[in-house]
């Protein structure tokens, strides 16, 4: 299994390439924003405990992120490898995944993360908000919350996985297909 974290800031393209790569190397993709959204939608049990977090730009708690992203691995057996999107996001799920591959005989092949300034990122999701209907999106301090969050507690994870030589940084700046491009340079080499 070729499993890929997908690593930056919100609004750093994450979903976008996601919808591309997982084409060309036939992964499975996995964004916990887009299962937790669908639980609120359908308010679920799941939808109910990560509304409040989710609406203030807050992460939701690890526990009940990781026991969803578990799950949604396992629905998957015959995967080729799992793209991630949006986890880990703390150090704590790092390790949880870590410990998860391990015990079906995988692990994570590499971390690839999409860098941009963060004064264009906020004023993407300002954009997106104006149609995707994310009530996170459309509020100015909510987006600076989660950016908040991003620096305190998931930046700390490219250390994490420098560590073990598995981060490779790539510029998020550009046409979606020269991103594309970027990030296929680095899986083509894995
Ligand atoms: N791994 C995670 N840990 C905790 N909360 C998460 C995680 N993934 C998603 N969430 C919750 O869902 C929200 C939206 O996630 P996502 O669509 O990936 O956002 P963004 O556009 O901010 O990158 C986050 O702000 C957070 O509340």
């Amino acid at each position: 299994m070729t499993n890929i974290v997908l690593f930056g800031k919100p609004g750093a393209g994450k979903g976008t390439q996601a919808e591309f790569l997982k084409e060309k190397y036939k992964l499975t993709h996995i964004s916990t924003g887009d299962v937790f959204r669908f639980n609120l939608k359908n308010d679920t049990e799941l939808g109910k405990q990560a509304r409040v977090f989710m609406d203030a730009g807050d992460l939701v708690p690890d526990e009940l992120t990781t026991k969803m992203l578990i799950d949604e691995v396992n629905k998957h057996p015959e995967a080729n490898g799992i793209l991630f999107d949006g986890y880990p996001r703390t150090l704590s799920q790092a390790e949880d995944l870590d410990g998860f591959l391990a015990s079906i005989g995988s692990k994570v092949a590499a971390t690839i993360a999409l860098e941009a300034d963060d004064e264009l990122l906020v004023q993407r999701l300002l954009e997106r908000g104006k149609t995707s209907g994310r009530i996170d999106d459309q509020d100015e301090e909510k987006i600076r919350n989660r950016y908040q969050e991003y620096n305190e507690k998931t930046a700390p994870l490219m250390n994490y996985y420098q560590a073990q030589g598995k981060f490779f940084a790539v510029n998020g700046i550009g046409t979606i297909a020269e991103i594309t491009q970027r990030v296929s340079a680095v899986i083509d080499n894995l």
